[in-house]
């Protein structure tokens, strides 16, 4: 039997690191005060589609109930999150999640994350939180090599204002400026008759870097308020990041939102080995526009299969095998009980190929069973 493309099987490692990365999530995030929150995999596709959450139902698992609406797989723990919380008292702040996510945009149609929203609180709080999170949870994973890079929707907003461009033309820029596709980004804006755009648009591609970026980019942008104001925040969340120990930030002034419901600072975190994604997030107040709440919120998301493979395998314990038959089956049940620390398998004969630290067998002597070694 085969698989859908985007589907695939896990053993052993994979799932052992996997299941260790969520516990020590729970962990992290229950130690600094974040209340968990479940929503349920199926949901109406518009807690996602709609006008402020933005996201594309293509790339959806999708079905019609029987009243004709559509139902989706969870695409994105940040919106039904936002819809679930919506209600509450805004005391409540810290909330952390962990599930799958299914979409079709993605080289796996399932991936699960570990993710963390901060809602009605202060706006540097909760971007500082949330990195904070990120930093803490990694150290608890043992995993030390990675970058974390920040971003804000602002500068590209700021840039283009003032142009008329359709959204086809919108979609298109922000996908080549994702890209970081210089020549299709000058034909887009010179088709829409805007080439004194052109330079600003191209030199921010190339805007990325260490702190220096922001030095540089000061001073070309002096005089222009807002986007200076961008640049003082990214570099209080650096600074505050280097007083936390994290040697690499990095910033991507050219960045744009990867999800469209992004508006305000966009943080990632790259595994320095391999370069994969092991974090994203950002913030979205305007998600919350749908509840008729004007609030901050912001968060992120681990990606915890990325994490899993990169995690160091956990020490093998002793592995112990009890040989055994029908009749004293139970008799190894009871020594096996008697060993906490190791891994005891308990068969009737040995098979080849396996192996054990150490073999047991029951034995019968005056009448009287024992388990004795081999
Ligand atoms: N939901 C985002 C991550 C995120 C959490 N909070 C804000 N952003 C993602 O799937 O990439």
């Amino acid at each position: 039997m085969f698989l859908p493309a985007g589907s695939q099987d896990e053993t052993g490692n994979q799932i052992s690191n996997r299941l260790r990365a969520s516990e020590i999530f729970r962990l992290v995030t229950k130690k600094r005060n974040f209340k968990s929150i479940s929503t349920p995999v199926v949901e109406y596709a518009d807690t996602f589609t709609n006008e402020v959450a933005g996201m594309d139902l293509h790339s959806m698992l999708k079905w019609f109930n029987g009243e004709g609406e559509i139902e989706v797989l969870r695409p994105d723990w940040t919106a039904a999150v936002a819809r679930a919380i919506a209600g509450q008292h805004p005391s409540e702040q810290k909330w952390s999640y962990q599930g799958s996510v299914f979409r079709f945009d993605t080289e796996e149609t399932e991936s699960r994350q570990a993710g963390i929203e901060i809602v009605h609180a202060d706006r540097f709080f909760g971007e500082a939180e949330s990195l904070l999170t990120a930093v803490a949870y990694l150290k608890n994973l043992a995993i030390d090599s990675y970058v974390i890079e920040l971003g804000h929707t602002g500068i590209f907003e700021t840039l283009i204002a003032g142009y008329s461009f359709s959204d086809k033309e919108i979609e298109k820029l922000l996908q080549a400026m994702h890209d970081k596709r210089a020549d299709v980004v000058e034909e887009i804006v010179t088709q829409a008759g805007h080439q004194q755009l052109a330079d600003a648009l191209l030199a921010l591609i190339d805007a990325y870097g260490s702190k220096e970026v922001i030095n540089d980019y000061r001073k070309r942008w002096a005089g222009h308020d807002e986007l200076t104001a961008i640049l003082a925040h990214i570099e209080r969340l650096i600074d505050l990041l280097e007083a936390s120990g994290v040697t690499e930030v990095i910033v991507d002034l050219g960045r744009v939102k990867n999800l469209p419901y992004y508006d305000g600072i966009m943080f990632r975190g790259f595994l320095t080995n391999d370069g994969s994604t092991c974090f994203s997030g950002g913030r979205y107040d305007r998600l919350y526009e749908q509840f008729e709440q004007k609030t901050s919120a912001v968060g992120l998301a681990f990606y915890v299969d990325v994490l899993a493979k990169h995690m160091k395998a956990e020490a093998e314990p002793e592995k112990i095998c009890i040989l055994a038959s029908p009749k004293t089956h139970a008799i190894a049940e009871q020594f096996r009980m008697e060993l906490d620390e190791q891994v005891v398998d308990i068969q009737y004969e040995l098979k080849e190929g396996i192996r054990y630290h150490r073999t047991y067998q029951v034995v019968e002597e005056d009448n009287e069973y024992k388990v004795v070694e081999r």
